[in-house]
């Protein structure tokens, strides 16, 4: 596991950026693709919008990308609260992948069980495997109770192994949403956490340096059998982690 902080939420956008650049070039050159699972909330805005422009941009075949949600809200694509509604506004409208490389979950269909189903599907599909699909990379948020996509505390979701997404209900408006599975995390080859923010310190502090909780504390549950975390926090996320990176 790699932890580094930075300064402020631009620096550390550029940080992260950088390193989706590198990490897709090598997935292009390695398997010819570069598989992305993007997250919703506030944090990643920026990175996205720095995707979307120079020097950034120009360093990606946007031909050779696949684009999925580590979760979704159940809402209209068009709403303000649609994670896939936030990146299309900031970052995919601006580049230039293909309409058909772009998987938006479909969380506003009205049977919640079928479109998980409907979405684990398409995954399958484009990875061209019956098994857990390996993300080259997976982008994800952490809230301050330690939700990260939408696996919130003491949620059955922690204890799926089947399913690779999943509906859940959860305490945070909008309550309905589809998440990635634990299985489906843990297969992923790179997982890049963005925490910023005072209200994360204490999660962020016992997700990284606490006992082994993840009921409590659901980022912890991502361990990639054989992938790499990072963690990108600011430093006021940072400010109650005992050991600095
Ligand atoms: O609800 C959600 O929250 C988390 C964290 O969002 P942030 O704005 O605090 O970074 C996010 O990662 C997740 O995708 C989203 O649905």
């Amino acid at each position: 596991m790699h932890i580094a902080i930075y300064p402020d939420t631009n620096i550390l956008s550029h940080e992260a950026a950088q390193h989706i650049v590198r990490v897709a070039q090598e997935s292009i050159v390695t398997h010819g693709r570069f598989t992305l699972a993007l997250s919703g909330g506030n944090t990643p805005k920026k990175l996205y919008g720095l995707l979307a422009s120079e020097p950034y941009v120009s360093q990606i075949d946007w031909n050779l990308v696949e684009i999925f949600w580590s979760d979704e809200r159940c809402v209209s694509p068009d709403s303000p609260d649609s994670n896939y509604h936030m990146a299309q506004e900031v970052f995919l409208s601006k580049v230039p992948i293909p309409a058909n490389q772009i998987h938006r979950t479909p969380a506003d269909e009205a049977d919640r069980d079928a479109a998980s189903e409907a979405y684990a599907r398409e995954m399958r599909n484009v990875f061209g495997t019956n098994g857990v699909p390996k993300f080259d990379l997976i982008q994800l948020g952490m809230g301050p109770e330690g939700h990260t996509a939408s696996l919130f505390p003491h949620q059955a979701s922690l204890h799926e192994q089947q399913r690779l997404v999943m509906p859940v209900s959860v305490p945070k408006p909008p309550p309905a949403r589809l998440t990635f599975t634990p299985p489906l995390l843990n297969a992923a080859a790179h997982i890049l956490f963005l925490v910023t923010g005072a209200d994360k310190e204490e999660a962020v502090q016992a997700v990284l340096e606490g006992d082994h909780q993840p009921d409590e504390y659901p980022a912890q549950i991502v361990q990639p059998s054989q992938g790499e975390v990072t963690w990108m926090l600011d430093t006021a996320a940072a400010a109650k982690l005992k050991k600095r990176q």
